[in-house]
C-alpha cells in the first residue's frame, strides 16, 4: 500500500506530499494477481507492491487511542481485496485491518499505567444494501458475488481516564469506522453514489457551503468521516489486470479528488463541572485583566482629554481677556477725549458770559427774579413761624389749665388730709384719755382685790381662835356672842349644828364708807338701784336688817349666810382714806373698826369686787365701740375725698396709719382683758365666784 499522492512519473503513483492534509489521507493498495490472471497476458511491467508497515496503522488508529475519531475506508472494484484488506484472516500474519484494530485497543487497555481510567468498549456492523440498513451484528456477511452492497463496521471505545495527582477528569471516546464501499460497475451510478455530491462539494475549492450527506444513507453514516470530526484513511484498491484498466482508473480518480478532502479532528474530551469551573474561572480571568487594562486605558484617555479639553478653554479665556483689556483701554481714552472736549466747552461757553461787561449778578431782570424769589420765600416762612408759634401758644394755654386744675385738686386733697389728721389726731387723744380711765379702773381693783385679800386672811384667823376658844371653853359657847356665832357659822364648834341666835348684832355706827367716785359721769348709772351713801353720785350698798342677802350696784344678789344685822353704816372717823397713787378718782373702802369683822362686810368687799369688774368690763366693751366706730368714719371719710379727689393713690398712707391705729386699739384693748381675767382669776377662786353666772367676760 502507497499513498496516492498524483500521477507524476506518468503513472498511478507518486511519492508523499507534505501539501496532503494529515487527518485525511489516501492510499491505494493493489490486489496481488490472482492464478488466473497470471495466466492470461494480463500483467503489465511496471507492476509494484509496497507493504503497509505496523507504524502506520498505529497512526491511523488515532494516536494511541489519545481521543480521535478515526475511519478507515476501503474503495474499490469487486474482487480488488476489500475484505481481504479490512477483515482478511481472523488470526496469523493475513489478519486484516479489523482484528488488528481489536488487539490494538485492548492491548493498549491492558497496558494503561493509569488504575484509575475506567473503559467502555461497544461494537456494531451494519450493511446498506440498496439504501436498505441491514444490522449484522454478531457475524460478519461477505458476498462477494453481491453488487451495491456496502458494509460499515463501526467499533466505539468510550474510556474514562481520572488523574488524581492533576485532578483532571476526562472522558474521551473513539470512533473507528472500517468501511468497505463497492461502488457500481456501471460509472454513472457510481459517481453518483459514492463520489456523489458530498465527495464533490467536499473537493470543490470554492468556498463550502452545503453538503449532501443526507443524499443516501452512507454519506449520512460517513458524515464525521468525509470532512468531519475525524482522522480518516481511505484505502483505494485496485486490481493489476489489464481488463480492470477502466476500473481501476476510475478508481485512481476517485482517490486522487478524495485526497483534497479537509478534516478537522479534534480529542473527545468531556471535561468534569469542577475542571470547566476552574477553565471558566481562567476565562473570566483573563477577561477581567483585559477588561481593567483598557478600562486604565479608557481613564487615562480620558483624563488626557479632559486636560486637552481644558487647556484650550484655558486658551480661549486667554484671548477673551486680552480682548476685553484692549476693548477697555479703547473706551479709556475714548472717554478721555469726550471728557477734555467737555471742559474745553465749557470754557468756551464762561467766555461767552463774562464777554458782555458785567457779572450776571449785577443784570437788573435778574435781579429782580432774584428779588421776587428772595420775598416769596420770606414770606413762606414767616407765615410758617407764625403757624408754628400759634400752636405753640395753643399748647401753653392748654398746659397751663390743665395744671391748675390739677394744683385745685392737689389744694384740695391737702385740706382734706389736714383734717383728717385733725380728727386722727383728736381721735387719738380720746383713746389715750379712755386708756387712762381705763388704767385707773384696773388699779381700783387690784386695791379692791388686795383689801379683799387682806380681809379673808383676817376672817380665816379670827375663825381659828373662835375654834380654839370653844374649844378650850365649851361651856362658854352659849353666852358666846350670837353675832360672832353667827358669823363664824360651822367653825364656831356649835353642837349639834343647830344656828345660833343673832345676839349682837353689829356695833351701831360701825360701818364702812365704801363709795368710790372715778372721774366722769360713767359711774353714775351703776348707783341706780344701790344703796345711797354719803356720796350720793357713787354706787353704794346698804345692807339692811334682817335680809340675808345684799345686792349690788347692777342687782346681782349676794348671799350674806343668814346675817341678820341692820344696816352697815359707814363711818367718818376711823375709815381708812387710801388715795390712788395714780391720780386717777378718789375711793374710800371699808374702814374695819375691830377685830370682829363680820361676814357682812367680806360680803360687801366681794360685792364691790364683783360691781367693779361688771363696771369695767361694760367701760371696756363702750370704749371698744365708740373706738371701732370712729376708726370706721374715719376710713370711709378719707376713702371718699380720695375718690373724689381723683387720686385714690394720695390716700392710701392715711387710710394705712388709721388701719394700723385700728390694730394698735384691738392690740390694747385684748392687753386689757388678759390683764384683767388674769388679774380677777384668783381673787374670784377665793371668793368662790370663778364658776359663777356673773363672772366678767
Ligand atoms: N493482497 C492480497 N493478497 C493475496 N490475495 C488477495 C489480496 N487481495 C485480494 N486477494 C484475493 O483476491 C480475492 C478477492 O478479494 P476480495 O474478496 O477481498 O475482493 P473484494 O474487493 O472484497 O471483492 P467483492 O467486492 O466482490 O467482495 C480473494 O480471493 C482474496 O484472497
Amino acid at each position: 500500500m502507497a499513498s496516492l499522492q498524483g500521477d507524476n512519473n506518468g503513472g498511478l503513483f507518486a511519492p508523499e506530499s507534505s501539501t496532503s492534509s494529515e487527518n485525511f489521507k489516501v492510499v491505494v493498495r493493489i490486489r496481488p494477481p490472482l492464478p488466473r490472471e497470471l495466466r492470461g497476458s494480463g500483467l503489465r511491467a511496471y507492476q509494484v507492491s509496497t507493504a503497509v508497515e505496523p507504524g502506520e496503522r498505529n497512526v491511523i488508529l488515532s494516536e494511541n487511542l489519545s481521543g480521535y475519531n478515526a475511519a478507515i475506508i476501503a474503495y474499490g472494484q469487486t474482487g480488488t481485496g476489500k475484505t481481504h484488506t479490512m477483515e482478511g484472516a481472523m488470526e496469523g500474519p493475513e489478519r486484516g485491518i479489523i482484528p488488528r484494530t481489536v488487539e490494538d485497543i485492548f492491548t493498549y487497555i491492558v497496558n494503561d499505567p493509569e488504575p484509575t481510567s475506567k473503559y467502555l468498549v461497544r461494537s456494531s456492523y451494519l450493511q446498506i444494501y440498496n439504501e436498505a440498513v441491514l444490522n449484522q451484528q454478531g457475524g460478519l456477511v461477505a458476498d462477494a458475488g453481491a453488487i451495491y452492497n456496502t458494509y460499515r463496521f463501526t467499533f466505539d471505545c468510550v474510556y474514562d481516564q481520572h488523574c488524581p495527582q492533576e485532578r483532571i477528569y476526562r472522558q474521551s471516546a473513539q470512533q473507528v469506522v472500517l468501511s468497505i464501499l463497492q461502488p457500481h460497475r456501471e460509472p454513472q451510478l457510481l459517481a453518483r453514489v459514492a463520489e456523489g455530491n458530498v465527495i464533490a462539494a467536499l473537493t470543490d475549492r470554492r468556498e463550502r457551503s452545503h453538503i449532501p450527506y443526507r443524499d443516501s444513507k452512507l454519506t449520512r453514516l460517513l458524515e464525521d468521516s468525509l470532512g468531519g470530526n475525524c482522522r480518516t484513511t481511505m484505502i483505494a484498491t485496485i486490481a493489476p489486470s489489464l481488463e480492470a484498466f477502466q476500473e481501476s482508473l476510475s478508481t485512481l480518480k476517485f482517490a486522487n479528488r478524495a485526497k483534497n478532502i479537509q478534516n478537522e479532528a479534534h480529542v473527545n474530551e468531556d471535561a468534569d463541572q469542577r475542571t470547566l469551573l476552574r477553565k471558566y474561572e481562567r476565562e473570566l480571568r483573563r477577561l477581567r485583566d483585559e477588561l481593567a487594562r483598557r478600562s486604565r486605558n479608557v481613564v487615562d484617555k480620558r483624563a488626557l482629554l479632559v486636560a486637552e479639553e481644558q487647556a484650550k478653554r484655558a486658551e480661549a479665556d486667554k484671548l477673551a481677556a486680552l480682548t476685553a483689556l484692549q476693548e477697555r483701554s479703547r473706551e479709556f481714552l475714548r472717554e478721555k477725549e469726550e471728557k477734555r472736549a467737555l471742559e474745553l466747552k465749557i470754557q468756551a461757553m464762561q467766555s461767552q458770559l463774562l464777554s458782555g461787561g458785567s457779572a450776571l449778578h449785577e443784570v437788573p431782570a435778574f435781579k429782580a427774579i432774584l428779588q421776587r424769589e428772595h420775598n416769596r420765600l420770606r414770606e413762606q416762612y414767616e407765615a410758617k413761624l407764625r403757624a408754628i408759634e400759634a400752636e405753640r401758644q395753643d399748647a401753653e394755654g392748654s398746659a397751663s389749665a390743665e395744671v391748675g386744675r390739677y394744683k385745685q385738686l392737689l389744694l384740695k386733697q391737702r385740706d382734706i388730709m389736714i383734717a383728717l389728721t385733725a380728727r386722727l389726731n383728736e381721735r387719738d387723744e380720746q383713746i389715750m384719755s379712755l386708756q387712762e380711765e381705763l388704767d385707773a379702773y384696773d388699779r381700783y381693783q387690784r386695791q379692791l382685790e388686795d383689801q379683799l385679800d387682806g380681809k379673808t386672811t383676817e376672817l380665816i384667823s379670827l375663825r381659828k381662835a373662835a375654834v380654839e376658844h370653844a374649844s378650850a371653853s365649851p361651856a362658854h359657847m352659849s353666852s358666846f356672842d350670837p353675832a360672832l356665832q353667827t358669823a363664824l357659822g360651822d367653825w364656831g364648834g356649835s353642837s349639834g349644828g343647830q344656828p345660833a341666835p343673832p345676839q349682837q348684832r353689829s356695833r351701831p355706827g360701825a360701818a364702812a364708807d365704801y363709795s368710790w367716785a372715778p372721774s366722769g359721769s360713767r359711774g353714775g348709772a351703776a348707783s341706780e338701784g344701790g344703796l345711797a351713801g354719803p356720796s350720793s353720785s357713787l354706787p353704794a350698798l346698804r345692807f339692811q336688817p334682817g335680809l340675808s342677802v345684799v345686792y349690788s350696784a347692777d342687782g346681782t344678789a349676794v348671799d350674806l349666810q343668814g346675817l341678820d344685822s341692820g344696816d352697815v353704816t359707814p363711818v367718818a372717823s376711823h375709815s381708812s382714806r387710801h388715795q390712788s397713787s395714780g391720780g386717777g378718782a378718789p375711793y374710800r373702802l371699808y374702814d374695819i373698826e375691830t377685830s370682829m369683822a363680820s361676814q357682812a362686810e367680806m360680803a360687801e368687799l366681794r360685792a364691790a369686787a364683783l360691781t367693779s369688774a361688771k363696771e369695767r368690763s361694760a367701760l371696756q366693751q363702750i370704749l371698744d365701740s365708740k373706738v371701732r366706730v370712729m376708726l370706721a368714719e374715719c376710713i370711709a371719710e378719707v376713702s371718699s375725698s380720695a375718690s373724689a379727689s381723683g387720686d385714690p393713690s394720695a390716700a392710701a398712707p392715711l387710710v394705712g396709719r388709721l388701719s394700723a391705729l385700728e390694730q394698735l386699739v384691738m392690740r390694747v384693748s385684748e392687753a386689757i382683758g388678759t390683764s384683767l381675767a388674769a388679774a380677777a382669776s384668783p381673787c374670784l377662786l377665793c371668793l368662790g365666784l370663778a364658776s359663777g353666772p356673773e363672772a366678767p367676760p
